[in-house]
């Protein structure tokens, strides 16, 4: 199966407003992620999942290592070949949602459609709102909406993109039981629809749902783990506090 992103001894350093040692935040990651699989970042707090998910994005770029996202090397690109490679290959799933907020639910879902200059897919549009509980607020605005309504449209919204590469940071953080295992398996047949999934979690059992949980712990992947349960991920991350 073709690999649709990978990272190559990435490293992440953030430099402060001041003089004095940069932030050192990834070391020296590298993964892979095939077309087809579901896999899951854990670790603690502060551990760098956020900061991974936003340099396998092409949001921040490596201060050293390789990301490659749909075969292209992100530092080959200048910043508008990056803009239109992002926009072609990836969709992201922000912890803050990142709608519109002039747009209703429905136009949010379609603007990534609209901005690659395409007609959006009406059933598909539909279909990932009625699935995600969101018909009844298609028309309404991101500020009429509660936590879990706007987090259901982000994920509709990257859902119906149609991307290769879906990535996701805390995707269930704002949802109960059930819509959050309504997203898991949503996710799930995204990944089974020959796209590649990665999600930022600190929730176990979420992660127990993927393929492959790559445990994180002071920017250093430490762990692998291969369809493991929720008590293997739970011991897996209790062995890095
Ligand atoms: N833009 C930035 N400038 C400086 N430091 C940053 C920046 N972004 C993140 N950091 C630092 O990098 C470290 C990792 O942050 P990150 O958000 O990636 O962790 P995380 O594992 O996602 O945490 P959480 O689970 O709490 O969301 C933290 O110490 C944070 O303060």
């Amino acid at each position: 199966m073709s690999v649709l992103l990978s990272a190559t001894g990435l490293g992440k350093e953030f430099r402060g407003p001041r003089r004095g040692a940069p932030t050192r935040v990834l070391r020296d990651v590298t993964l892979s992620v095939a077309e087809g699989e579901f896999v899951a970042v854990v670790g603690p707090s502060g551990s760098g999942k956020s900061t991974l998910l936003a340099c396998l994005a092409g949001l921040e770029p490596a201060t050293s290592g390789r990301v490659e996202l749909a075969g292209i090397d992100l530092s080959t690109l200048g910043l508008s070949g990056l803009a239109r490679h992002r926009r072609r290959t990836v969709s992201v799933i922000f912890q803050a949602y990142n709608l519109l907020p002039t747009l209703t639910v429905r136009e949010n879902v379609e603007l990534p459609a609209r901005l690659a200059h395409r007609r959006p897919d009406e059933r598909d549009v539909m279909s990932a709102l009625d699935e995600l509980g969101l018909l009844a607020c298609a028309d309404r605005l991101p500020s009429e909406l509660s936590g879990g309504q706007q987090q259901r449209t982000a994920i509709a919204r990257a859902i119906v993109a149609a991307t290769p590469v879906l990535l996701a940071d805390e995707p269930t953080g704002a949802l109960d039981q059930a819509n959050g295992r309504v997203v898991l398996e949503r996710l799930a047949a995204t990944a089974g629809a020959r796209r590649a999934v990665l999600l930022v979690t600190h929730d176990l059992d979420a992660a127990a749902r993927c393929d492959r949980v790559l445990v994180l712990r002071d920017g250093r992947l430490v762990n692998e783990l291969v369809s493991p349960t929720s008590r293997q991920v739970f011991d897996a991350v209790a062995a890095t506090t």
